[in-house]
């Protein structure tokens, strides 16, 4: 069911509006400016599952009493117009829309039907983990599944969320947390939004960033299509990034449409700020500095995913996130000098700084009118002991966090991430010139790397035959003519994939994106390390047998040498190879 804004009175229904529309975009979120004031309230309903009738919840079943709320909602829109500053309006859906195509209906072919039976002493064996539409992140399509209403497999259709509610944050704008104890592998939310086209996604996302919106709420849903939450959304919009979040995206199959799911990557306490990685999926506008406050912070909000636009800075005077001056800038993980990054962080900028940490301390204006409870603290990175589960305190797992993370800095970025923004830049692919060619240091990429460092120099190629008639040893010659056929079918073998995948990367390519599908990036990860692989070997075996190999005598020697073997020493086979070469 979707929650549209009702005609009269312009309330979305749980969504929001606030004052002075026509400056929304342009207001700006600097603490101050965001801020409501002291003492003011406004309400929100829980996020968990109120909009649905289907499964019971503890929180308000606003759907339940829908007219009777929409007359109270119509009251206090007026108050909450007053009230909610710095909130850009939305439209609260619960179901994607389609906008530059039709929902897909999916095929009675297409429907997966999985081996689970209910049995009633074992209720979870229903389409539990084992349900092989689970396995494949599938969800089973309601009315076939042999488990009937018992199947669990069906959470996005059924909205089955965990019971979240907003806050405000300081510095970072809205965020969600939990409102309930949440476990490792649970379906929080879905992230909901306007189905649009890569290109359309990247049309609104430079709109917005003319018309001076800040927030992005741009995902990535496949190949050739994006998630636009920034007018219609659900709650998930909500959730705000970080370098160290407790919850991921997982992308599902629902009745042939791909969904994007937020899922607790760990158990999670009531009253945690909720937080996702936004750097696979997220396609910003303008650079953000993040300020999650992790120790492994990247510096900015998808540093990965770089977004629709290069190198365009959003410079406020008084907000934090916006003001890059003294930080490095990069977009790869080789290149970050994270300690150096680290240090200008905690030394800069945090102007609730306590030793580099940020502390979004008291926030009185929280969001929490329909259940009536009191505001909260927010404090982030100062670690709250938490006790008592009713608490009204937002956890962070900064201190347990803290033990875990790896010191070793090459473990700081996430090595997923990290493959696949190398995907154009490791040197089995450089050999496709995808992006500029060979030695080619584009302007832009100039200003990322203000020493000018070449990403790729031209490489000189050995002929492993002609130097394999260097050696004396037929061993040594089969060897290195093994290892040129090994490198040659590796070769082969990623010329075979580029011409497989050239569609998704030249789109991509074509979008300046830097991430591609996953499944994509893995394929061709796994293919270039074949190739390297096997011109490591080839070149350690050269290089093996030029240090201990005879050398083959070419001219018939004079008679008194004939018994002699020269040994080649490797300075006489380096010579030797640079004329070959
Ligand atoms: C999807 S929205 C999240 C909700 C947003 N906080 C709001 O108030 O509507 C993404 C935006 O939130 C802000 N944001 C999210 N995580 C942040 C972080 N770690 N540091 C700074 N800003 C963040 C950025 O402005 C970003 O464009």
């Amino acid at each position: 069911m979707k929650n549209r804004t009702p005609s009269a009175g312009g309330f979305p229904c749980l969504g929001l509006r606030r004052a002075n529309p026509p400056k929304r975009v342009r207001e700006g979120r600097g603490r101050d400016r965001r801020s409501s004031g002291a003492g003011s309230s406004w309400f929100l309903p829980s996020a968990s599952s109120s909009m649905r009738e289907e499964i019971p919840q503890s929180s308000v079943p606003l759907d339940s009493f829908f007219p009777l709320v929409r007359g109270f909602a119509y009251v206090l829109s007026s108050i909450m117009d007053q009230q909610i500053e710095g909130m850009v309006e939305y439209i609260h859906i619960d179901q994607n829309e389609f906008v530059h195509r039709k929902h897909r209906k999916q095929k009675e072919e297409d429907i997966a039907i999985c081996d689970c039976s209910y049995n009633a002493s074992d209720p979870e064996s229903a389409c539990g983990e084992r349900c092989l539409n689970v396995l494949t992140s599938t969800e089973c399509t309601s009315g076939c599944c042999p488990c009937g209403e018992y199947c669990r497999n069906q959470r996005f259709q059924r909205n089955q969320y965990a019971r979240t509610k907003l806050f405000r944050t300081e510095g970072r704008g809205w965020g969600l947390l939990a409102d309930e104890n949440i476990k490792r592998g649970q379906f929080i939310i879905e992230y909901c939004g306007e189905v649009i086209s890569w290109k359309e996604a990247k049309r609104r996302s430079q709109a917005y960033e003319n018309q001076g919106m800040k927030d992005a709420f741009i995902i990535s849903l496949n190949a050739s299509e994006s998630i636009d939450a920034t007018r219609k959304g659900s709650l998930g919009r909500f959730i705000n990034h970080s370098c160290q979040p407790n919850c991921e995206t997982r992308k599902w199959n629902v009745l042939g449409e791909i969904r994007v799911g937020i899922f607790a990557k760990q158990d999670i306490l009531i009253g945690t700020e909720l937080s996702y990685d936004y750097n696979f999926e997220w396609y910003g506008g303008a650079k953000v500095r993040c300020l999650c406050g992790a120790v492994t912070c990247s510096g900015f909000l998808g540093a990965k995913s770089r977004g629709f636009q290069e190198d365009t800075y959003l410079w406020e005077d008084d907000d934090d996130r916006y003001s890059v001056e003294n930080i490095p800038l990069y977009d790869s993980a080789e290149d970050e000098p994270t300690s150096k990054l680290r240090e200008a962080l905690d030394s800069t900028h945090f102007g609730h700084s306590t030793h580099g940490r940020v502390d979004f301390s008291i926030n009185p204006n929280f969001a929490d009118g329909w259940r009536g409870t009191n505001s909260i603290t927010v404090r982030q990175q100062i670690p709250i002991p938490i006790q008592d589960p009713t608490s009204n305190s937002v956890k962070t797992e900064t201190t347990e966090e803290k033990n875990l993370i790896p010191q070793n800095p090459q473990n700081v970025f996430p090595q997923r991430n990290a493959m696949i923004s190398r995907i154009k830049s490791n040197s089995a692919c450089r050999n496709y010139q995808i992006g500029p060619g060979p030695g080619v240091v584009s302007k832009k990429r100039s200003k990322n790397f203000p020493n000018g460092k070449p990403k790729s120099l031209p490489q000189k190629q050995l002929d492993p035959k002609l130097i394999a008639q260097l050696f004396a040893s037929s061993e040594a010659r089969d060897e290195l003519l093994n290892c040129e056929d090994m490198r040659k079918d590796a070769t082969e073998q990623l010329d075979s994939l580029y011409n497989e995948i050239r569609p998704a990367i030249e789109e991509h390519e074509r979008d300046s994106q830097d991430s591609v599908a996953t499944s994509v990036a893995e394929k061709w990860i796994e293919a270039s390390c074949l190739k390297l692989k096997a011109e490591f070997d080839l070149y350690s075996s050269v290089i093996k047998h030029v240090v201990f190999t005879p050398r083959k005598v070419e001219a018939e020697p004079p008679e008194e040498s004939k018994s002699d073997v020269k040994y080649l020493t490797s300075e006489s086979t380096a010579s030797e190879f640079q004329k070959q070469a």
